[in-house]
């Protein structure tokens, strides 16, 4: 069964718990976007997973560089998983994924702006990523002609466990999920929705039909 993570693009930590209260009975993974972490630091991962000891919270740190510390960082924090940039060199996500192993959490590797995402997705699961997020960011999603099937069509060939990410909504989850995804992101279907949790509801029933 695919989980459900929410990513939360808000910027105070106040807003992203009372956003995370409200959904928490319908999300496996609860998400601090990266404006949030750019914001409130390392203690707002810490807030987000004292208040939330049971979920698996995740620290978007989209890392570039000096992988192993930032992890260490983020998991000393209380996250269960980071994201590591696919873009960035096998070096990083090997010294996060070393990190990942040191606290017993894990790896997700972004493709955001990775031109083959399927073999960069393939890459760093053989580096010991847990799963690749295929992702096309908020700016992407704005470019003219920009389709989720893209990421569709992409999660069903990958062969290894991938999340989606870039406009996953009520009209688009099925197809996400019949895609094979171990992870479906949802991010503005939510907290951009009139009432948050009817939405995190129905998506996740959409996620186990
Ligand atoms: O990581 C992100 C941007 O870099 C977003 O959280 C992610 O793309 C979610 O997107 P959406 O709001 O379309 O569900």
């Amino acid at each position: 069964m695919a989980k459900l993570q929410v990513a939360i693009d808000l910027l105070r930590i106040e807003d992203a718990i009372a956003l995370a209260t409200k959904v928490s009975p319908y999300i496996d993974i609860i998400e601090l976007g990266t404006p949030l972490i750019k914001s409130e630091g390392l203690s707002g991962i810490r807030k987000m997973k004292d208040a939330f000891p049971d979920k698996l919270v995740l620290a978007d740190l989209k890392t570039a560089d000096a992988g192993e510390l930032e992890a260490d960082m983020a998991f000393g924090a209380g996250a269960d998983y980071i994201t590591v940039l696919g873009a960035t060199g096998d070096a990083t996500i090997a010294g996060a994924v070393k990190s990942a192993k040191a606290h017993g959490k894990g790896i997700v590797v972004d493709t955001i702006g990775v031109k083959d995402r399927v073999k960069r997705a393939q890459e760093a699961i053989a580096l010991g990523a847990e799963f690749v997020e295929l992702h096309a960011g908020l700016d992407e999603q704005a470019e003219e002609g920009y389709s989720i099937q893209v990421l569709i069509d992409e999660a069903a060939r990958a062969g290894v466990p991938v999340s989606i990410a870039g406009g996953v909504n009520l009209g688009s989850i099925t197809a996400v999920k019949q895609s094979g995804v171990t992870v479906a992101v949802a991010g503005a279907a939510i907290y951009g929705a009139e009432d948050p949790t009817q939405a995190a509801k129905e998506l996740k029933e959409l996620l186990e039909a």
